[in-house]
């Protein structure tokens, strides 16, 4: 990222933003700045908060206190069709990325462009293409999901995330169930069309390794709060517990790998609990 972006207002901006479902507190005070043209990656156990992050930025829900910030824009106070023209402009790709399997990858891609444009179908076909053309899938535009790899399925979400050219993409999970390469070529896609859109980028992922190569920012979420944050080469150089445990995939640290429980000492040896 040049200087001049860093100098620019942030594009997404949540200042000690609470969250909780009813009674259960989930967000306990998170600051999070997202800079135009950044790929950000937000990390942390299961449960700790993170998709409920993504849906506060995509206005699909409402912080209980604290700012959310979209270009500046507080989405608490935003009229609804403001809103809705603001997500228009996110695209989003959720876990796993499910397609409809009963259309065909042109059609899955072309799906956002027919629901959200009144683009003639001869301007559909060329933006559908271009998109399949970025994902290296314009010769399957053919094929029904079910023909797809696990990688090609998720290539195609991709094209799809971004068929309206969002100005931010997020992503919950995209290496999810993906083996090492397609996992790489993921990686690379998400900086790459990031990068060709001029656009940012947020994903919740637990990669850590494929994180550290492609992003510019990250940030450690446990239990509702922001625990550490950096540049990659930050975080590679942290000391920080929370931070070594996860980069050296430790099972224990201060994400517990035991679920709370007495001594063993006590249950060997025949010994009731
Ligand atoms: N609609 C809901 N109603 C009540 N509780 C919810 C709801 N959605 C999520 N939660 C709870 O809120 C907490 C945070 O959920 P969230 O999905 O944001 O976590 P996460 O960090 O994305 O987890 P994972 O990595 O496992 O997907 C979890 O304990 C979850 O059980």
């Amino acid at each position: 990222m040049s200087i001049s972006q860093a100098d620019q207002s942030p594009l997404v901006s949540l200042r000690d933003v609470r969250f909780a479902y009813g009674e259960r507190e989930v967000l306990r005070g998170i600051d999070l700045t997202v800079h135009r043209g950044q790929v950000v990656a937000i990390m942390g156990g299961s449960g700790c908060g993170k998709t409920t992050l993504l849906r506060l930025i995509g206005g699909q829900l409402r912080a209980s206190s604290g700012a959310v910030e979209v270009e500046g824009r507080d989405l608490a106070h935003m009229p609804r069709s403001d809103l809705y023209a603001l997500r228009r402009r996110m695209g989003m790709l959720f876990q796993f990325g499910a397609l409809f399997t009963d259309m065909t990858v042109f059609d899955n891609v072309a799906f956002p462009l027919r629901e959200h444009t009144t683009l003639p179908s001869g301007m559909v076909r060329d933006l559908v293409m271009m998109k399949l053309q970025a994902v290296g899938l314009r010769g399957a535009h053919a094929l029904k999901p079910a023909e797809l790899s696990g990688g090609m399925a998720r290539r195609v979400a991709l094209a799809r995330a971004v068929a309206l050219d969002p100005m931010l993409i997020m992503y919950d999970e995209p290496f999810a169930g993906l083996d090492p390469i397609s996992l790489g070529v993921i990686g690379r896609l998400i900086r790459r069309l990031n990068d060709a859109l001029g656009a940012s980028s947020i994903m919740v992922t637990h990669d850590v390794h494929e994180s550290l190569l492609i992003v510019d920012y990250i940030y450690f979420v446990s239990e509702g709060r922001i625990v550490a944050h950096g540049t990659p080469d930050e975080i590679r150089a942290s000391t920080d517990p929370f931070v070594h445990q996860f980069v050296h995939a430790e099972a224990d640290g201060p994400v517990a790998f035991h679920y709370p429980a007495p001594p063993i000492d006590g249950l060997l040896q025949g010994r009731r609990p």
